[in-house]
């Protein structure tokens, strides 16, 4: 999927930006403060419909107006169509979503028509942080290639809540088995999905951190959230006694993860920062080669800031592999020199922003 055009209104210090992006490689380079990173805040509300560095959406709106608008013109090059695609946000909290005229009443819709994937400064977060941001990366894959998880996880989280309730309010006794009984079928049908959509990923994240990360031996776990040993109806049986004392489900797929050893160690105890950025890029980057591989899509990928992030080498390496995937790359750069890799590229663009507005070269 490429971005062919992009408008952004009244997005933080985007006043009015419209762009032609390359379909490779795009370079947005500018001094702190001028906008780069709005730039791709804005493209990253079209992929997930929110911010990846706000929670709050009022602040991404221009300061003294009502709203923001992000509108993009995408092909799909495997089927050849385009869409037009707009999304606003309005300071009272609604979002306006449309494809091609048509207004969308779920922002799952937007997401499933643009995979965005996003490398930051903070990206590495996901090998040292909670188990969370790891469900989150493996989902957003397992979203773009397998459109029935989303219903399904839906359908998890919701009778999760549900239970979880019941179990607070201490009234579980009469309701309990039919809630239960539902809870470990969808949760099965969550972790046999998400064990799966793993085990085809695998073989890319080790060939990709054979590159990336040559000195380290790396073995990829899924960790289903319960012991597997027992079906997810017999642990619940069996927890209900902790989970009605502390009124939450202890264990299910809400508490999977992905562990990652590095020579036989937690790969967050003996990474460097730099190596575990890279261990992060070879992941984002197996999840693009696998949605090419499978669906015959490109990702949109946003590279915030990627020269104070990884070394020459390793930046180049990842770009090389990102553009071999399909993937049309917007990266930013406070300094057209931190990006002077990008000569050897024939199909780019670079874009200049200062006070936030954006000129070609
Ligand atoms: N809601 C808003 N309305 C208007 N301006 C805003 C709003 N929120 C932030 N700004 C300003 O918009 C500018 C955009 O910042 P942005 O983070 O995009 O810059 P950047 O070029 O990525 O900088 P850096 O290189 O420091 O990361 C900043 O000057 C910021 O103060």
């Amino acid at each position: 999927m490429k971005l062919e055009r992009l408008q952004i209104q009244q997005f933080r210090n985007l006043q009015n930006v419209s762009l032609v992006p390359a379909a490779g490689l795009n370079v947005i380079y500018g001094v702190n403060g001028s906008g780069k990173s709005s730039l791709l805040e804005a493209i990253h509300y079209l992929g997930f419909g929110r911010s990846f560095r706000s929670a709050r959406h009022q602040h991404v709106i221009q300061h003294d107006t009502d709203s923001f608008t992000v509108f993009c013109k995408t092909l799909d090059e495997a089927s050849t169509k385009s869409a037009a695609i707009g999304y606003q946000r309005l300071r009272s909290g609604e979002s306006i979503i449309k494809v091609n005229g048509e207004q969308l009443s779920r922002t799952s819709d937007l997401v499933k028509l643009l995979p965005v994937q996003i490398f930051t400064p903070i990206s590495s977060e996901v090998i040292h942080g909670a188990p969370n941001l790891r469900r989150r990366f493996l989902d957003w894959g397992l979203f773009h290639v397998e459109q029935s998880f989303l219903a399904l996880n839906g359908r998890y989280q919701q009778i999760l809540a549900h239970r979880n309730a019941l179990l607070r309010k201490g009234s579980f006794n009469s309701q309990g088995a039919f809630w239960d009984e539902s809870l470990a079928d969808s949760g099965e049908q969550v972790d046999k999905l998400r064990e799966s959509y793993l085990e085809r990923l695998l073989p890319y994240i080790y060939t990709n951190l054979s590159h990336f990360l040559p000195e380290f031996s790396f073995e990829i776990s899924y960790h289903s959230g319960w012991d597997r040993s027992k079906s997810l109806a017999e642990v619940l049986k069996q927890n209900m006694p902790r989970d009605l004392k502390y009124g939450f489900t202890s264990q299910g797929p809400h508490k999977a993860d992905l562990r990652v050893k590095a020579d036989g160690i937690a790969a967050q105890e003996v990474l460097s920062r730099g190596q575990a950025r890279m261990l992060m890029a070879a992941l984002l980057l197996s999840q693009s080669q696998y949605l090419l591989q499978e669906k015959q899509k490109g990702c949109v990928f946003l590279l915030d800031d990627i020269g104070a992030e990884l070394d020459a080498v390793k930046r180049e390496a990842f770009i090389k592999e990102l553009l071999k995937s399909s993937a049309q790359i917007f990266v930013t750069a406070v300094e057209k020199q931190h990006v002077d890799f990008v000569e050897d590229y024939k199909d780019k663009k670079m874009f200049h922003v200062e006070h936030g507005q954006v000129k070609e070269e």
